[in-house]
């Protein structure tokens, strides 16, 4: 058969696949009209079954619209089978429910990704099948077993590269799927057992976030029972990169994550203020939870003497001892600091009742109880004392006062800081809250307890971000009957999963995959397994691209606090994202830095060589810039392109480039052009870079921007030129490079 002849076989095949979707698409339609015209009314019960059903048929018609691009991508022909089996974004079964396409989580399925010429598991043939609005317009084989083909079968092998295809396809702004080229060693990242912290280490592009993206909607739909009423949590470094990841998930029928950045994991706050590097290591190291556990219990004191209070006519005294057991009891209980003050403050004001009763000539409160109580609670000095004794208060409040107050910070953070880190630390307060504040907020609501009222009232931008997460968890997320008769009963029809997720602090999720987690301090890691008390986890990032790059961080030592060694580690060493020829430039420049961090290959070899350009000054520079970005836009024939650059040039750029399509930070992915940040270019990609002065980014060879330059480098999937003013070791690099290639 010819390539022509093999593609009508399989287009007469889809056209069947695509029949039956059509037809599930209409039944579900139907049922979920009638459902919806179901009489209105009924008991509660009913309006309940009613409600639960409508969002299944819903959930089902996101399900199937979601499989319509690329319903089918892949073909398995087992030895000794006479039908092939065919691989799928969904399963789909026919009338006489036989199975006509396998979901590609299934354990049928598996072998489609895991086997090898080595190691062909009893597959003779796998074949890919490109295809685009219900069409096939490519084949590519794979043969497995070439004795188990017979002679026709060995001569219809074809295919180009279903892999190259999807690589070079142009960026669009936001990542896509990659289930249909899903490669054995992440298939088998993706496919590992639930329970634990798996950690993937890669370099950059080699698939860490496509993988542990594939790997939350592998698990909802293998564990569906154990983790969609709890949710996905997926912690991302930027609100740019949740972004660009958005559409993934959604794109695999999958909606019950939740997304977010660390500076929105504590309730009520969305920031990405960042304090300076020194201040947020400070903040971020494990011991401020013991200057927290201090600072708390610093609100509970025991006055120096007896104190004399003035009661309507009368005067008490609150004696030194009282307080004191009474104190003791209430630590005892265990209780955070808000519940165990109502233990404390109802011990003291009964005997307080007995002393006032006595001074009013009464044996004892007796009857009278209630009305010695109100006039005690209304008593300013009562009040004061007992308050100074046992203060409430609220987490904002108490992190003000604990980053404000030298007399306070000292009190709490005696031989756990020095007096120099104290100081840092007072004299870089800010008036907002910052990223490296969302969890110490959090450890202190835990001390504290119940949920302090300032917290509570969103500011606009979180409802906003809440109700878009909602907007489309809501829609697909795939709610049993049960699951949503049990969320109606409890909470009424309004609250999704991603919702009653963001508004509860203290909601545990079923799993939890981290992003860029090298870059997460130990109070960030106590926070994230507060969420998840579970510790199933899939943790995904690269040591080299942190901003603290050390050659003493391991995986290791970042976990150890909270695992021990309890963690799988696999390592992902092929890029699929930058050529080789960009490739070179960057591992050469980490190598320089941390000779023992392990250098990535690219699948792309080759590539266009990276290109530097040389300017006496900076103004000279700038004014360059639009031939430079027109030329990339010229190259780059519609695709994506960024121009990264340190926070400080940012302005001018976006002056020098004002006459483009370009967007700023998380805007720029809807445009041709996005100016960025190192950090925020993290995890992203482009098919054409630009990097504005490295000198700035590298900051003279610190930690933060030796890694924030290694980042910059490695964004994008064709083309690099680097723009300076100033030469830096950067500079020398491209001149060896141009030394090789002479050579
Ligand atoms: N098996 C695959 N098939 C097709 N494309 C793939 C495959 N694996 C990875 N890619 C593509 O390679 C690119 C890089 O992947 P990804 O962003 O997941 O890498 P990463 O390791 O997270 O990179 P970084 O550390 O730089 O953030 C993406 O465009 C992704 O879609």
């Amino acid at each position: 058969m010819t390539e022509t002849s093999e593609i009508r076989v399989e287009q007469t095949k889809l056209d069947e696949l695509y029949a039956r979707l059509d037809e599930l698409r209409e039944e579900t339609t139907t049922r979920l009209g009638t459902v919806r015209t179901s009489e209105v009314g009924g008991n509660h019960q009913h309006r309940t079954e009613r409600d639960a059903f409508a969002t299944l048929y819903e959930d089902q018609l996101i399900r199937l619209d979601g499989a319509e691009e690329g319903l089918c991508f892949g073909r398995l022909d087992i030895v000794d089978e006479d039908d092939p089996t065919y691989i799928g974004r969904i399963g789909l079964t026919d009338e006489q429910r036989q199975q006509i396409l396998i979901d590609w989580r299934a354990p049928a399925a598996e072998r489609f990704y895991q086997s090898t010429a080595a190691n062909p598991e009893g597959i003779a043939r796998r074949r890919h099948l490109v295809t685009a609005n219900r069409k096939v317009t490519g084949i590519e084989d794979d043969v497995l077993d070439i004795d188990a083909l017979d002679d026709t079968q060995r001569s219809n092998l074809q295919g180009e590269g279903a892999l190259l295809a999807a690589l070079t396809t142009h960026r669009t702004g936001r990542m896509g799927d990659i289930v249909a080229t899903i490669q054995a060693e992440q298939d088998a990242i993706i496919r590992r057992p639930l329970s634990g912290v798996l950690v993937v280490q890669g370099g950059p592009g080699t698939g860490k976030t496509a993988v542990a993206l594939h790997r939350a909607a592998f698990l909802l739909y293998r564990h569906r029972e154990r983790i969609a009423k709890s949710g996905v949590l997926l912690v991302g470094p930027s609100t740019v990169f949740l972004k660009y990841i958005e559409k993934v998930l959604p794109s695999l029928g999958e909606t019950g994550a939740v997304l977010l950045t660390p500076g929105q994991l504590y309730p009520g706050l969305d920031t990405d203020a960042a304090d300076t590097p020194t201040v947020a290591e400070i903040k971020g190291r494990s011991v401020m939870a013991r200057v927290l556990k201090n600072h708390i219990a610093n609100y509970q004191r025991i006055p120096d003497d007896d104190v004399e209070m003035r009661v309507r006519s009368h005067t008490i005294v609150l004696r030194r001892r009282d307080v004191q057991s009474a104190r003791d009891r209430a630590r005892r209980s265990g209780d955070p600091h808000n519940a165990a003050r109502t233990g404390f403050v109802t011990g003291l004001l009964k005997i307080l009742a007995d002393d006032l009763a006595r001074e009013m000539g009464l044996d004892a409160p007796g009857e009278r109880l209630p009305e010695l109580l109100d006039d005690l609670r209304s008593s300013v000095d009562v009040r004061r004392a007992l308050n100074l004794a046992w203060f409430p208060i609220g987490p904002a409040a108490a992190l003000r006062s604990l980053l404000s107050r030298p007399h306070k910070l000292q009190a709490a953070a005696r031989k756990l800081l020095t007096p120099a880190e104290q100081s840092t630390l007072l004299d870089q307060r800010r008036d907002e809250f910052t990223v490296d504040d969302v969890p110490l907020l959090d450890e202190l609501a835990e001390l504290l307890g119940s949920a302090p009222q300032q917290t509570q009232a969103r500011d606009d931008s979180a409802r906003e971000y809440a109700e878009a997460v909602v907007d489309m968890t809501e829609t697909g997320g795939m709610v049993s009957a049960e699951t949503l008769a049990a969320r109606w009963e409890e909470q009424g029809p309004a609250m999704t999963l991603a919702e009653r997720a963001l508004e509860d602090r203290e909601w545990t999720y079923g799993h939890l995959v981290v992003d860029e987690a090298q870059e997460l301090s130990p109070m960030q890691w106590r926070i994230l397994f507060r969420r998840v008390p579970s510790k199933s986890a899939t943790v995904v990032g690269d040591l080299a691209q942190s901003s603290q790059v050390d050659n003493a961080r391991t995986w290791s030592s970042i976990l150890d606090e909270f695992v021990g060694d309890r963690f799988a580690l696999q390592v992902l060493t092929v890029s699929y994202r930058t050529p080789q020829s960009v490739m070179d430039l960057a591992n050469r420049y980490l190598h320089r830095h941390f000779p023992q961090l392990e250098l990535v290959e690219s699948v792309r070899q080759g590539g266009s060589d990276p290109q530097l350009d040389s300017f006496a000054d900076e103004s000279e520079m700038l004014a360059a810039l639009p031939e430079a970005v027109a030329a990339e836009v010229s190259a780059a024939e519609g695709g994506k392109i960024a121009v990264i650059a340190d926070e400080g040039l940012i302005e001018p750029i976006a002056e020098a480039v004002a006459d483009f399509d370009f967007g700023r930070s998380v805007t720029g992915l809807d445009h041709q052009i996005a100016l960025i940040t190192p950090q925020q270019a993290k995890g992203l990609e482009f098919d054409s870079v630009i990097i504005v002065e490295p000198g700035r980014i590298a900051r003279l060879g610190s930690e933060e921007g030796v890694g924030g330059l290694y980042v910059a480098l490695t964004r994008t999937t064709e083309r690099l030129r680097v723009l300076t003013s100033v030469s830096t070791e950067l500079t020398e690099l491209f001149s060896a490079e141009a030394v090789r290639q002479a050579g």
